[in-house]
């Protein structure tokens, strides 16, 4: 049996994918796994129980990856899952930036009360006035699952796209449409773009990636749309951008003391993803990985751990070792299994920085003796027998 707990509301949809073999529990020490949103992980100390967590999204800023790795727990996310929620919110927000529909909303309800409004509107309507985003150049900063679908998107809305990403996978490229302009130069998206949309995760190398110097170089009116992260973008700097027309508007996903309530700041309460059908894809996800790495030991869409997936277990049991990437692990692990006379029917190795990932299939089943002398082998974090 084992136990999961949920650090946000997560889809039921995804939650009913467990068998009868899961139950849910509230006591965060009990949990093998944790399923998570946006709930910050940061403070938070992860008992010797817990051997997964697994966010049911894109973005991992919020859980300590390295810590989580040392201490043998592997993390998860879903790529592409919600890229469709957050693709047509940031349509959304292209047109909500071009044409002033949140004032004139605003305005209408203002004036609900006013018998001559349909009058009034004829002649306050002036006010409100846009323009259209067909026929104008956008940049897109970060070409992975929203990133290309954006560009197409807005390929098809009849925008010149351009596209800069410099670790964009195999698999992104094939699916970009072949209309988008491969810029190699970052500041060539700032000097041509009349709007520019940010899709990169959170890290160290991309905090305040968009800062003073940055909108230096961009158009005068031009519009900034952030439904990535806020820490991406000095957001002081673009107040006083937006304040000084120099950004018409910046739309952004994520509210602060900084951009709420600042004119032509734009800005929704995380919105990107909260569609019934991003929810419900993310948990899906989450849970199917969850439920293959506790039983199967499999990795696949881990953050933090290699992808490692041998299927199920053909032997009599399987054992699944998170450990250092360190020299001769597997000589020692195969070692200790040799002299206790255990043959590895099948077994798989692989590696992602600074952490490994070893599975074995045993034609014998191990015993306490032996997993104990795999456990005293200098850089193994965890084992699990299954
Ligand atoms: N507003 C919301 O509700 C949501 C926000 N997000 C945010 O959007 C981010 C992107 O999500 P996905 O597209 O699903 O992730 P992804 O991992 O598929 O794509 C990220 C892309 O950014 C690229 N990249 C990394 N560093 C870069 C740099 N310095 N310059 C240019 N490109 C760079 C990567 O090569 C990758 O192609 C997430 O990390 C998350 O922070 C994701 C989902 C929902
Ligand atoms: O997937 C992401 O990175 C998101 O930002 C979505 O966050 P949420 O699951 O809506 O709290």
């Amino acid at each position: 049996m084992y136990q999961y707990s949920c650090m946000n509301a997560i889809s039921e949809v995804g939650l009913q994918k467990f068998t009868d073999q899961y139950t849910k529990t509230e006591v965060k020490e009990d949990a093998d796994a944790l399923l998570v949103r946006s709930a910050a992980l940061h403070d938070m100390e992860f008992s010797d129980k817990l051997a997964a967590i697994a966010r049911a999204g894109a973005g991992v800023n919020n859980i300590p990856l390295e810590r989580c790795a040392e201490q043998g727990i592997v993390v998860f996310n879903t790529p592409g899952a919600n890229a469709n929620g957050v693709k047509e919110a940031v349509i959304a927000g292209l047109l909500l930036a071009s044409r002033d529909l949140a004032d004139g909303i605003n305005w209408v309800k203002a004036e609900s009360g006013n018998e001559d409004i349909a009058k009034l509107a004829e002649k306050e309507k002036k006010n409100f006035a846009g323009s259209e985003i067909k026929g104008k150049k956008l940049g897109i900063i970060g070409l992975g699952a929203i990133g290309i679908l954006v560009a197409n998107t807005a390929v098809h809305l009849g925008m010149e796209v351009y596209g800069y990403d410099p670790y964009i996978s195999v698999d992104s490229a094939w699916n970009l449409s072949r209309e988008i302009t491969h810029i190699t130069d970052v500041n060539d998206i700032y000097r041509e773009c009349d709007y520019i949309t940010i899709h990169v995760p959170l890290l160290e190398s991309t905090k305040k990636m968009i800062n003073e110097e940055a909108i230096a170089e961009m158009k005068d009116g031009v519009i900034l749309l952030n439904y990535a992260r806020d820490l991406l973008v000095d957001e002081e700097a673009v107040v006083k951008a937006v304040q000084s027309g120099k950004i018409r508007r910046y739309m952004s996903d994520f509210p602060n003391t900084t951009t709420a309530g600042v004119k032509n700041c734009i800005v929704t309460p995380h919105l990107g993803a909260s569609t019934s059908e991003s929810e419900d894809n993310c948990a899906v996800m989450a849970v199917k990985e969850v439920m293959d790495y506790l039983e199967n030991g499999n990795i696949n869409h881990s953050v933090n751990y290699p992808t490692c997936d041998m299927g199920k277990c053909k032997g009599v049991c399987r054992v699944a070792i998170n450990h250092k990437n360190i020299k001769n692990m597997i000589g020692q692990f195969a070692s200790v299994l040799g002299e206790a006379d255990m043959n590895i029917a099948n077994m798989a190795n692989q590696s992602k920085g600074e952490y490994a990932y070893s599975l074995f299939d045993l034609d014998t089943q191990i015993t306490d003796e032996v997993v104990e002398k795999l456990k005293n082998v200098q850089g193994v974090l965890r084992i699990r027998i299954l």
